[in-house]
This record gives structure tokens, sequence and C-alpha cells, in this order.
């Protein structure tokens, strides 16, 4: 728990394993998917499902596991340099996101589900930026630690 004993998005979601559904959920849309599947040449395998899970997992306030086992940032950085992603692959991508976590049963309240697709609006439209031809990319910094901002929990 937070100091303040406001449950991190990681602890509501229900930990590691819910975000390992919502990225398995994700990544099988992807893997159909006419924009992105050609991304990731039509299959996402194991090993990249298992380390954006960590990833993910951190960001929400989970153990971190990205940053120690994996490169932390500079390393997802380096995956998205010069990809080229467009607008239309961006939207995509949150939407399936989106789609995604309705089908790994993330929690549906709204103040949860505004938490998520801010983080993902944020990283998405990073995402983009970063991984133009030429663009110059803060190349350090630690894993970002998203939180509820303005609406935390609904406990009744
Ligand atoms: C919230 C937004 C995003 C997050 C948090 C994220 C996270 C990550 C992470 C952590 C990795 C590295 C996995 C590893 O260490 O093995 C990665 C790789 C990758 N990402 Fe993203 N990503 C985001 C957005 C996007 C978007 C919008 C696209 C394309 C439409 C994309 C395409 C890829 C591809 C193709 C790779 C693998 C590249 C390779 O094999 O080298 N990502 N992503």
């Amino acid at each position: 728990m937070a100091e303040d004993d406001t449950p991190t998005l990681w602890e509501w979601a229900g930990g590691t394993e819910a975000f390992r559904r919502l990225m398995d959920a994700f990544y099988d849309r992807v893997e159909q998917d006419d924009l992105l599947g050609p991304v990731f040449h039509g299959q996402v395998s194991e090993a990249h499902r298992a380390h954006v899970t960590l990833w993910w997992a951190e960001v929400f306030g989970g153990p971190a596991l990205y940053t120690e086992q994996h490169g932390g940032y500079p390393e997802m950085l380096r995956h998205h340099i010069d990809l080229g992603i467009s607008d239309e692959q961006r939207f995509r991508f949150a939407t399936l996101m989106s789609r995604a976590a309705d089908d790994a049963g993330m929690p549906a309240d709204p103040e949860f589900r505004a938490a998520l697709v801010g983080y993902l609006e944020w990283g998405t439209r990073l995402a983009v930026a970063n991984s133009q031809p030429g663009a110059a990319p803060v190349t350090d910094a630690p894993v970002p630690r998203w939180g509820w901002g303005v609406a935390p929990p609904w406990t009744g």
C-alpha cells in the first residue's frame, strides 16, 4: 500500500498476473490486426509479452523488475527507435489496449480505466515521437511511475 493507504494501480488491478492477462489479450489482437500485425511481423513472442508485462507492472506501482532485469528505460526506448510509428498505428494500439482491458477482466471502474488510458495516451504519443527517423529523444530516464491522478479509487 502507498503511505496514505491508497492502493497502487498495480495492487488495484490484481498484481503482475493481471497485467500479463492484459498483455496476452492485447498482443493476441495485435497479431490479427491489419495495421499493427506487420509492425510485430505477425507474431508477438513469449519473451516480448513477458518483458512488456514487467514494464507495465513497474509503471503501475509493482516491483521494479524491468529496471532490474531488462535494461530499464533505455532498453524500452531502444526498441522503438526508427520504427516510424504512424498516428493511425498509435490510435489502433490505444484502441486495442482498451478492448484488451475488457477481454482480460481488468477492473472496469471509471477511476482505474481513466488512469490506464491516461498512461496509454501518454506512452503511445511518446512512442510515436521517439520512433520517427531523426528523433532525438531523452536517452536516459527512470521507468515512469503512474498514479491515480485526480480521481483516486472509489471505495464508497
Ligand atoms: C504505452 C505505450 C508503449 C509501451 C509502454 C511500450 C513498451 C514496450 C517495451 C517495454 C518494449 C521492449 C520489450 C523488451 O524489453 O523486450 C517494447 C517493444 C516494442 N514496441 Fe512498444 N510500447 C508502447 C508503444 C508502442 C507502439 C505505439 C508501438 C507500435 C505501434 C510499439 C511497438 C513496439 C515494437 C515493434 C517493439 C519490439 C521491437 C523489437 O523487437 O526490437 N510500441 N515496447
